[in-house]
């Protein structure tokens, strides 16, 4: 296990929403973070076939273009009435044919799988966001951390906050969606915390604990 010895990383996304999550979850620990996007580097394929080996292209491209190290992320929204779909394609989902994304015609699609399987009742639609992320030094030394949130897919979307598919997810124990959250809400977690709430925010603990504190 590898200690994070610079106080400056790069956050190795394209995705704005990710990008601002990981900014606040990072910034009360004194990081000046950079994104692979306002870098403009190259977006790498994603060709693996689990969040881990995703996780792992993005970062090692981002520390190997940088040189410093970079931290990716990479997640998904997984569906147990749906075999685990869309898991790792989830931003594949939401891709029209020009390459643009559109998140309300991917949760429509999601509704509608739910639906031809006749998964309507809530207990019928359990699901869990999964977030890995990776910190990749320039060596080609990598750690990762996976976070989890179970909780159900609803119908209609409800909220404005958040990215995403956070509309359609109401985490276990609450009765209102990551879209209806607000940020500090949806993070459930501060340096310190002992619990945090959100797939995201929950590996970030893990890599606070495991490559920042002594
Ligand atoms: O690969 P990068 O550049 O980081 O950005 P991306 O958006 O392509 O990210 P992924 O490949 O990891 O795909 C993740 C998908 O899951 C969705 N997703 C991940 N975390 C989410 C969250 O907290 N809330 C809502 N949707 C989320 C996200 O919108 C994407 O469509
Ligand atoms: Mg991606």
């Amino acid at each position: 296990m590898r200690k994070l010895d610079t106080k400056t990383i790069i956050v190795a996304s394209h995705n704005a929403g990710k990008i601002r999550e990981i900014a606040e979850l990072i910034g009360p620990l004194g990081f000046s973070a950079k994104s692979a996007a306002e870098l403009k580097f190259e977006e790498p394929e994603e060709t693996g076939t689990t969040f881990e080996e995703n996780a792992a292209i993005k970062a090692l491209a981002s520390a190997r273009a940088s040189g410093l190290p970079s931290l990716s992320d990479d997640s998904g929204l997984v569906i147990d009435a749906l075999d685990g779909a869309p898991g790792v394609y989830t931003a594949n989902w939401a891709e029209r044919e020009d390459g643009s994304r559109d998140f309300q015609m991917a949760m429509e699609k999601v509704e509608k799988a739910l639906a031809d399987r006749g998964a309507i009742k809530p207990e019928e639609r359990s699901c869990r966001f999964v977030s890995v992320l990776c910190l990749a030094w320039p060596d080609g030394h990598t750690e990762m951390f996976r976070g989890e949130v179970e909780g159900t897919v609803v119908w209609p979307p409800r909220g404005t906050q958040g990215f995403g598919y956070d509309p359609v997810f109401q985490p276990q124990g609450y009765d209102i969606t990551f879209g209806e959250m607000s940020s500090d809400q949806k993070h459930g977690w501060r340096p310190g915390d002992a619990e945090a709430l959100s797939h995201r925010a929950r590996a970030f603990k893990r890599f606070v604990e495991t490559c920042l504190e002594a």
